[in-house]
C-alpha cells in the first residue's frame, strides 16, 4: 500500500502554493511542492520535485473557476504522486478574527465563521473559501482543516491591538489582528531550534513577499506586528500601499469623486512597488530596471521597512535578532543591504559577502544584532496543524 499523503494549500495574493506531505505516524514530511502563479500569462503551474522545476502552462485561464484550474493541476500532480493516497487537505486561511484562536477542522459551522470574515480580508479570504469549496467538490468527504494567519498574534497586548478611536469599536472587532502568522510561527520554531535558551530573544522578523509585514517576537511569542486590521497596513508591498494617512482616502472620495470600490482597487492593487514605479510589482524586475522611478520605488520600500524595524525594536525595548524571510527576504541581497544600512544607528552591521551569498547568518561578528536569513514554510505549519487535528 502506498504511503498516506496530506495536501496543503496556501493561497496568497498572487499565487496558490501547494504542499505535498507524507503522513507519517508522528509528523508530516514534505515530499513535493507546486505553485499556481496567477500573475503569469498563460496561467502557469510550477511543479517542484527536489532540484527540478517543471513549468506547466495551463489550459485553464486565470478567470476560470478554481474547480477547473485545480482539476488540471491535480491531473499534473497525479503523474508524480498517488493522489488516491491523499487522506486530508489543509488550508491557510488569512483571517480568523476573534472567532478562531487555533486551527480547526472544516465543517458547516467553521465554514460560516470563515465566510463571515470575508470583508476583513477581501484580497485573500474569498480565494481561501473558493479553494475549500473546490476541494469539497473534487474530493467529496475529504477531511479539510484551516490554519489562520491571525491566530499567532493573539499573544499581543491590548495596548498594541487598540486603535485610538472610541472604545466601543474595539468591542465590535475594530482592532489590530496581524497576519502572516503561519510564517511567523514557523520562524519562531526555527529560532527555538537555533537558540534553544532564548529563541532569538527580542527578534524582529521581516516577512517580505508579495504581501509584506514585520513581527516583533519576544522569545518566540508575537508582541507586535506591522499589519493591523487589514492586509493593507504597515509597509508598502508589491501592489498594496501599506499604512496611509486616512485623510488621503477622504480626499480621494470627496475632492476627486472616486467610489469606495475605486479607492479599494487603488490601495490594494495599483499601489506599492507597482504604483510607485509605474513599471512592475516584482522587485526582481525593478532591481534590473535602470530608471529613476524603479530606484525610488525600492528606496521607499526599504526606507519604510527600516522604519518599521526601529518601531518594533522600540516595542520590544531592544533588539537581539533581525530575521529576513519570504520571497524577497530570502533571495534579494540588495534589498536586505539597503534595509540594514539604514539601521546602522541601532548597531546592525552587515557581512556583505555572506549577504550576497544568501547565507544563514549575514551579520558581522561585532554586530550588536544578529541578522539571519531563514526560509519560511507556511505549508509545514498547515500540515502539522492538520496532523494534530486529525490524529
Ligand atoms: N528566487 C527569487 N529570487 C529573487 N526574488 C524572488 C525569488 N522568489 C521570489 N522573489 C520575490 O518575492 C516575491 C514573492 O514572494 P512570496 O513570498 O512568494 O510571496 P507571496 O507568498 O505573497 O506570493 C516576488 O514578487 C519576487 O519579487
Ligand atoms: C496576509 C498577506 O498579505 O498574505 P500574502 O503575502 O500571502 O499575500
Ligand atoms: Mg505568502
Amino acid at each position: 500500500m502506498s504511503q498516506k499523503l496530506l495536501l496543503t494549500f496556501n493561497a496568497g495574493s498572487s499565487t496558490v502554493k501547494i504542499g505535498i506531505f507524507a503522513r507519517l505516524p508522528t509528523d508530516a514530511k514534505r515530499i513535493g511542492k507546486g505553485v499556481i502563479d496567477f500573475r503569469a500569462d498563460p496561467l502557469t503551474f510550477h511543479l517542484v520535485e527536489g532540484p527540478s522545476i517543471f513549468d506547466v502552462p495551463l489550459v485553464a485561464k486565470t478567470d476560470d473557476l478554481l474547480h477547473d484550474v485545480l482539476e488540471e493541476v491535480f491531473a499534473w500532480l497525479s503523474q508524480h504522486y498517488d493522489l488516491d493516497a491523499v487522506t486530508a487537505v489543509g488550508h491557510r486561511v488569512v483571517h480568523g478574527g476573534d472567532l478562531f484562536a487555533d486551527a480547526v477542522l472544516i465543517d458547516e459551522k467553521s465554514l460560516s465563521g470563515i465566510e463571515s470574515l470575508v470583508t476583513l480580508a477581501p484580497l485573500h479570504q474569498p480565494q481561501n473559501l473558493r479553494l475549500i469549496r473546490a476541494i469539497a467538490e473534487l474530493k467529496p468527504g475529504m477531511p479539510q482543516t484551516a490554519s489562520f494567519d491571525t491566530a499567532f498574534h493573539r499573544t499581543q497586548s491590548d495596548i498594541v491591538r487598540r486603535f485610538a478611536i472610541p472604545r466601543a469599536w474595539f468591542d465590535k472587532g475594530v482592532k489590530r489582528y496581524g497576519f502572516h502568522g503561519l510564517s511567523y510561527a514557523y520562524i519562531a520554531g526555527s529560532l527555538k531550534g537555533l537558540e534553544p535558551q532564548t529563541a532569538g530573544g527580542r527578534a524582529v522578523v521581516a516577512h517580505l513577499g508579495s504581501g509584506a509585514s514585520l513581527c516583533a517576537l519576544e522569545h518566540g511569542s508575537s508582541r507586535d506586528t506591522s499589519m493591523g486590521f487589514s492586509t493593507i497596513d504597515g509597509v508598502p508591498m508589491a501592489t498594496r500601499s501599506g499604512a496611509i494617512d486616512p485623510g488621503v482616502l477622504f480626499h480621494l472620495i470627496e475632492a476627486h469623486g472616486l467610489s469606495i470600490g475605486q479607492v479599494e482597487e487603488l490601495i490594494y492593487k495599483q499601489s506599492g512597488l507597482l504604483g510607485l514605479s509605474g513599471i512592475s510589482a516584482d522587485s526582481r524586475v525593478l532591481l534590473e530596471t535602470p530608471s529613476k522611478e524603479a530606484c525610488q520605488a525600492l528606496d521607499v520600500f526599504t526606507f519604510r521597512i527600516a522604519g518599521e524595524v526601529a518601531r518594533l525594536a522600540a516595542s520590544l525595548g531592544g533588539l537581539d535578532t533581525l530575521v529576513f524571510t519570504a520571497g524577497i527576504g530570502e533571495n534579494q541581497p540588495a534589498i536586505r543591504r539597503s534595509i540594514v544600512e539604514r539601521l546602522r544607528f541601532l548597531g546592525l552591521l552587515l557581512d556583505g559577502e555572506a549577504n550576497d551569498r544568501n547565507e544563514a547568518v549575514i551579520s558581522r561578528e561585532e554586530s550588536r544584532v544578529k541578522i539571519r536569513v531563514i526560509a519560511t514554510d507556511e505549508e509545514q505549519v498547515i500540515a502539522d496543524d492538520g496532523l494534530k487535528l486529525l490524529g
